[in-house]
């Protein structure tokens, strides 16, 4: 089944009705603040609401973005270039939506060119976009993968996310140091188990 990508407002300025304003956002924080157990008069805490806000505001800046504001344009000479090009290691930082706690990940994300190419900067663009939105991490995956998938209608994407979620380390089970892989393959890395422990190779998680 192919997933949704989520619409949201193209531009930062946009304001969806429902909104609350910045006032109430801070006034939110400062609620959490008193039920966590603190003082508020504190000075160390005189501006914290706001500065919270304010790291929201750019830790979730990717419910302003859509893919196509963060893609730009695609590159046709390619001097008859015809294998993947896989950029790996994008290091990301994304918040589950689940208990909003930082999931701290490396995303790889292939793709088998039919005659159009991107700029590479712009997957880890599009990577970073989806992670600063509140998701699960299967859902990221295939997020990048379509967005890839609509800009480029490339033969075949496959994207790997192998991050750290911070809610199984520094609460509930505790469980340090594990990590989590979600990988997805369109069009002709779906069936071709070859092509996709190719990839694997390539970003040293396969055998
Ligand atoms: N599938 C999936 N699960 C996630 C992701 N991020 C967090 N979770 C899980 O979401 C689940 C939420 O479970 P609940 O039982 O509703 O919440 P909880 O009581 O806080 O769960 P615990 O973390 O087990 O304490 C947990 O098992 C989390 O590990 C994700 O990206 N994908
Ligand atoms: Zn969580």
């Amino acid at each position: 089944m192919e997933a949704v990508i989520k619409k949201f407002p193209e531009k930062s300025d946009d304001v969806r009705p429902e909104r609350p304003s910045r006032e109430e956002a801070e006034q939110a924080v400062e609620t959490l603040l008193r039920w966590v157990g603190e003082d508020l008069s504190r000075e160390g805490l005189k501006e914290t609401p706001k500065r919270v806000v304010k790291a929201y505001e750019e830790l979730f800046s990717g419910y302003h973005l859509d893919p196509n504001d963060v893609l730009g344009r695609v590159f046709e000479e390619v001097a008859g270039y015809d294998d993947v090009v896989l950029v790996k290691d994008i290091k990301f930082y994304s918040h589950c939506e689940h208990h909003m706690v930082p999931v701290i990940g490396r995303a790889h994300v292939a793709y088998l060119p039919d005659g159009k190419v991107l700029g590479l900067s712009k997957i880890a663009r599009l990577v970073d976009m989806f992670g600063r939105r509140l998701q699960t991490q299967e859902a990221m995956t295939a997020q990048i993968a379509d967005a890839l998938d609509q800009a480029l209608k490339p033969r075949g994407v496959a994207v790997i996310l192998d991050a750290e979620h911070l809610c199984m380390s520094m609460r509930g089970i505790r469980s340090h140091g594990s990590s989590t892989m979600t990988t997805t393959y369109r069009g002709v890395f779906a069936d071709d188990t070859e092509r996709q422990d190719r990839i694997l190779r390539l970003v040293g998680a396969g055998n």
